[in-house]
């Protein structure tokens, strides 16, 4: 056999062992350069790859090599410069959409590669139910599964430095190993961006069932900027790591050396009218399009300003025909950001979409875990069971728990214990439990109704029927009845002295819809999550 052949054994034994997402972001592209002494050399497309794979998989390929060979066989990895990428070569197993020939028609390739990120989520679910205890059970980086690896496959999750063999891990709940040393990217500003905050990286970003295709995809496309996933659209509750995920694939562009330009939605539209008010546009639009990846957090809130609109969809197919990667947060999906112009709600969703859910509580577990090790605090298992333990819908809220516990201790001076984190928390965890305290007022609803739908409170009380005000009134009016002590006629006062058949038509339409649609469903729960989620 030579090098050639061998790597293609090789390679369908890889594909085995390791989890299909695992394979295509790492191996895919990889092809053998030499064997030679018993030096078998793997040339791979960039330096990233070459360091994540002599960190990660030296010892697996070692033995796979040895075991085809027959011999004992050292591995090395070379960045071939001249290497066409997957998508030069014609074969990509990800491929960027093909670019529609007119502006707002859709592509179906990124439907495939949601799929296969779908299913590889799904088999790894499925395997997670199994008969494991939680404590054992666990997802890396990757996705892969950690911990109770069956036999015969490969445990990808990274070894703590110093901790011998490649795929031990000290960590008793598996999920990505936090202990490992957090790469420091340099803070980066960019022009008026914003910036990178340094404990936003992958490293540091436990994966569970919940974020795992929104990880992937992230990973996919900080891999290769501009060439997959282009726009990923990361969307989801407050709280549940989309910015962190945003920064993540900021600071690996760092790394490479691109252009990096993180910006919430609010200083692009500052920036914008900044830029129209003193006649920069010009600068504005050369500053943006020479950017490599652009991040805007929170692209829900440029719907309905018709300028940043427009400014955004021009900075917008520039960049995408430059092939530059956009990676854009929201709390919703693009359908049902309802005044967002069509031909931007097109264009987000032609690559890819991928949303983050909360976390179920072996991963809310893992999370604490995590952050414990990251403060250097020795928190015991069952404190951090304790306040893992109620359903808490963003992991914002968990870290605010967790140091509300350690605060409390170090004011008195106490051991951390379960009963010092029952007091710590008793008036945020019983506020948890269904009761008449967590009713709300008619005006919250209204606020964060407004907020969520990016409209005005003087338009939901206005007598303006078009959709795009009424759907938001009448999910203020289902939300009013459900969530305050109002009565109808003290609703439909409120809502600009509506009569109470309104309201009650208003409450059955969105009731109505919830019970057909999903997204509905999702849509409302957002919503409520929004307005029942306060600051610790
Ligand atoms: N899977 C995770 N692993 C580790 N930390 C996480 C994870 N998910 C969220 N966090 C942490 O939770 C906090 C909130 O996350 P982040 O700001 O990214 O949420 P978000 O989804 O962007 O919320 P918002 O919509 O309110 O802006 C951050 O400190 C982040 O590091």
């Amino acid at each position: 056999m030579n090098a050639r052949q061998i790597w293609q054994t090789a390679i369908e034994r890889l594909q085995e062992r390791v989890q299909p997402n695992t394979f295509t972001t790492w191996f895919q592209g990889t092809s053998a350069d030499s064997f030679q002494d018993g030096i078998f050399v793997v040339s791979v497309s960039s330096t990233f790859v070459k360091t994540h794979l002599e960190r990660r998989f030296t010892s697996l390929i070692r033995t796979i090599l040895t075991d085809i060979t027959g011999m004992e066989v050292e591995v090395q990895f070379v960045v071939s410069r001249d290497k066409t990428t997957p998508e030069q070569s014609g074969e990509p197993l990800f491929s960027p959409p093909k670019r529609p020939s007119r502006l707002g028609r859709t592509r179906t390739s990124p439907a495939q590669h949601v799929r296969r990120l779908a299913e590889s989520a799904a088999a790894v679910a499925k395997k997670s139910k199994a008969s494991l205890p939680f404590q054992t059970l666990g997802l890396n980086r990757e996705g892969t599964l950690k911990a109770e690896t069956p036999p015969g496959e490969y445990p990808a999750f990274p070894p703590p430095p110093g901790s011998g063999s490649e795929g031990e891990s000290e960590r008793p709940a598996g999920y990505n190993n936090p202990a490992r040393p957090i790469a420091v990217p340099p803070v980066i500003t960019f022009g008026t961006g914003g910036q990178l905050n340094s404990r936003y990286t992958f490293d540091a970003f436990i994966v569970g069932k919940s974020n795992q295709l929104a990880h992937a995809a992230s990973l996919a496309a900080s891999e290769n900027p501009g060439r997959i996933y282009n726009p990923l659209f990361l969307y989801g509750g407050v709280g549940l790591g989309k910015t962190h995920l945003l920064h993540a694939v900021g600071h690996e562009g760092e790394v490479k050396g691109l252009t990096v330009l993180y910006v919430t939605s609010e200083k692009f539209t500052n920036e914008i009218i900044n830029a129209i008010r003193y006649q920069k546009t010009e600068e504005f639009r050369a500053k943006y399009r020479q950017i490599d990846i652009l991040l805007v957090d929170d692209i829900q809130f440029i719907a309905g300003k018709e300028s940043t609109e427009e400014e955004f969809f021009h900075t917008f197919n520039s960049l995408h025909n430059a092939n530059k990667q956009i990676v854009v947060t929201s709390d919703r999906p693009p359908k049902a950001i309802h005044s967002l112009q069509d031909r931007l709600r097109s264009r987000f969703e032609w690559g890819l979409l991928a949303d983050v859910q909360p976390p179920e509580y072996e991963h809310r577990l893992a999370i604490l875990r995590s952050k414990t090790d990251l403060l250097h605090f020795s928190v015991p298992s069952a404190v951090v069971e304790y306040v893992a333990r109620p359903e808490c819908s963003s992991v914002r809220e968990l870290e605010g728990a967790l140091n509300r516990v350690i605060a409390y201790a170090t004011l008195h001076n106490a051991p951390i214990t379960v009963q010092l984190a029952t007091d710590a928390l008793e008036n945020i965890y019983s506020d948890k439990k269904p009761s008449a305290a967590t009713k709300l007022s008619v005006s919250e609803v209204i606020d964060g109704v407004c907020r969520y739908y990016n409209v005005e409170a003087e338009r939901i009380r206005g007598k303006q029927r078009d959709r795009d005000i009424a759907w938001p009134r009448q999910v203020a009016m289902y939300l009013m009845r459900e969530e305050t002590t109002a009565s109808l006629q003290q609703i439909g006062a409120e809502l600009g002295g509506r009569d109470h058949t309104t309201i009650m038509h208003g409450w059955e339409k969105v009731q109505g819809e919830m019970r057909q649609s999903d997204r509905v469903r999702h849509e409302i729960a957002t919503v409520l999550e929004s307005l029942h989620s306060k600051p610790y």
